[in-house]
């Protein structure tokens, strides 16, 4: 049967955009909006569906918590199967006719923060939404004036919105890094990355140098670290690490072994080939 692929939706969202530069997934896979990243990741997990693409970290924002946080906490068997890298450029879009002057803004979190000094500037409430595609079909459904939405000029003219400005982000160039989660990770592909939640034991001090020690000492590449609450307490943290290599090599397995042997819990979310495209094929092309 056609695996089926669930993204942050609705179409025209930013994971919509990402879907088309997936490589990793089948030929003929049938692709399906849902409306949160929980929903989908829950989905994974629960054999509802075979893959999930959510955004995971943004070039401006940094981790993009609520999901990290549902991969972290609320997840056995979902692992992180493919990265995608998408540029994002917000425009200001608006219903047709609604001439009243801009009074509240919606978007996804991340798209209102990176775009705070276009509504900042004009001191308009936020409205946070679950994806940039939901705010623009909340703004068309709507009857109350003066709402802007804040996406893509794509997820704007899908909801028949009118763009009135473009590239209002305060930071020009920006990307979003989505992860393609699935219930079984790929093999090495001579260009890959892993990602691990470590818990450390409590109250050892000097716990975060002496866990990247045996990383550092083998000579891997951290390329990003993540600290989450554990919802315990103040300053009770866990760790996101993502080492430049794949969990199948030696180096990788005996820093995770000794990650243990220091009382630290690892769970591991998975090994991924690394973004840009390096040693897998084309895109599968099932995207928007
Ligand atoms: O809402 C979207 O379009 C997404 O895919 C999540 C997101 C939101 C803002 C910037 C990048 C990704």
């Amino acid at each position: 049967m056609a695996p089926l692929v669930e993204y942050l939706g609705p179409p025209g969202t930013f994971a919509h955009a990402g879907a088309d530069r997936l490589r990793t997934v089948p030929e003929g896979a049938v692709l399906e909006p849902r409306p949160t990243v929980q929903e989908i990741v829950h989905d994974v997990d629960e054999g509802r569906c075979d893959m999930g693409l959510v955004p995971v970290e943004n070039s401006v924002e940094g981790g993009v918590t609520g999901t990290v946080d549902v991969l972290v906490f609320e997840t056995t068997r979902v692992v992180l199967r493919e990265e995608v890298v998408v540029p994002v450029t917000f425009s200001a879009l608006r219903r047709a006719g609604d001439d009243a002057p801009p009074a509240t803004v919606l978007s996804h979190p991340v798209g209102l923060a990176q775009c705070t000094r276009w509504w900042g500037s004009r001191s308009l409430e936020c409205r946070p939404t679950t994806s940039t595609s939901e705010a623009c079909r909340l703004v068309a459904a709507s009857d109350e004036d003066g709402l802007v939405a804040i996406a893509s000029a794509k997820a704007g003219a899908l909801a028949g919105l009118v763009a009135v400005e473009t590239g209002i982000e305060d930071h020009p160039g920006a990307e979003t890094r989505f992860a393609l989660v699935a219930r079984e990770e790929l093999g090495p592909t001579g260009d890959d990355k892993t990602t691990v939640v470590v818990t450390p034991p409590s109250e050892v001090p000097g716990i975060l140098l002496r866990l990247l020690e045996p990383i550092a000492a083998r000579g891997l590449n951290l390329s990003n670290i993540l600290s989450r609450p554990l919802r315990q307490g103040l300053g009770v943290y866990c760790f996101v690490l993502t080492i430049d290599r794949h969990a199948s090599d030696p180096d990788v397995r005996g820093a995770l072994d000794d990650l243990e042997a220091l009382g630290c819990t690892v769970k591991r979310l998975g090994s991924y080939p690394a973004w840009p495209p390096g040693a897998v094929g084309p895109g599968t092309g099932v995207g928007a």
